[in-house]
């Protein structure tokens, strides 16, 4: 594992991280803030997943979040949003391949063999993290639009691993949409038992544990109607009991500037869990 930036920010320090990934069979990069708590002992960790186009850069350089960690004290760490590099699969399409991973593990060619963003994002980044930066046990995970998806479905799929779970935008119903059915169809196939599992509006039903869900979401977002649709998670959070807190900001695009807006409401909203 090799460090290629270190910044001062906000007290504490924003890096950015190169290393081998086995499980996606490629160099992968993450960026990770330390607060200023981490000089002094172990602090929790909030995982944030970032949405299409987007690598590890955006999050840190467009959302404002560290100042909010250094607040409440906690790591935040943004990995890249595919496998990326010269022998992975990539599409011509922004909504597909490199930087748009979908934090699916891909069964069908020529995806299957690096998009497993699923098992990057739930297991091996967090052992790496936690063997290398003084992390305690507690973890919590956001996200932006694609990754808003992801935050949701890792949260829902993993009882008890994530203390806290919230979103910016997300995608709730990807199997009804058209960013996700171009991305299921390609990484999944055509079988929609398969791409239930990797749908926040279908895994809601049968949670095993009750995890309160944050989502903000602006109501003038230009994919809105089309991909993000936040009313089908609010019927299915009201038919199964599931805690939603979903809130509609007049005015809000789906941009950085949005995140920014409300990053603070989210890092205190794990931070009131993840402390506990
Ligand atoms: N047509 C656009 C689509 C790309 C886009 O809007 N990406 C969003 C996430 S959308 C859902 O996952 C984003 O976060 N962009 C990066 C940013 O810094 O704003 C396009 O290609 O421009």
């Amino acid at each position: 594992m090799e460090r290629i930036e270190r910044h001062a920010c906000a007290g504490g320090v924003q890096e950015v991280w190169r290393h081998r990934s086995g499980v996606l069979g490629c160099d992968m990069r993450f960026a990770v803030y330390l607060p200023p708590q981490a000089a002094l002992g172990e602090c929790p960790v909030l995982y944030w997943l970032s949405g299409l186009t987007c690598t590890e850069q955006n999050f840190i350089t467009k959302a404002g979040a560290q100042r909010h960690a250094a607040e409440h004290g906690l790591i935040l760490v943004a990995p890249d949003t595919s496998p990326r590099g010269e022998g992975v699969a990539d599409d011509a399409g922004y909504d597909l391949g490199q930087g748009a991973g979908f934090y699916v593990n891909a069964t069908q060619a020529p995806w299957a063999a690096h998009y497993r963003m699923y098992d990057y994002v739930v297991d091996e980044l967090p052992a790496l993290v936690d063997a290398h930066f003084p992390t305690t046990t507690a973890r919590g995970i956001s996200g932006h639009s694609m990754g808003g998806h992801g935050a949701l479905v890792v949260a829902l799929r993993n009882p008890g691993r994530y203390r806290s779970v919230s979103a910016f935008s997300p995608i709730v119903a990807p199997a009804l949409v058209p960013w996700g059915q171009k991305a299921f169809m390609a990484y999944l196939g055509e079988d929609a038992a398969a791409w239930a599992e990797w749908d926040a509006t279908r895994l809601v039903a049968g949670a095993k544990e009750r995890l309160p869900l944050l989502v903000d979401q602006g109501e003038a977002d230009e994919f809105l109607d089309g991909q993000l649709q936040p009313s089908r998670l609010q019927a299915a959070c009201e038919a199964a009991g599931h805690p939603l807190e979903l809130r509609l900001q007049p005015g809000y695009d789906h941009s950085y500037y949005f995140i920014a807006s409300f990053i603070g409401d989210h890092v205190a909203h794990h931070a009131s869990a993840l402390k506990e």
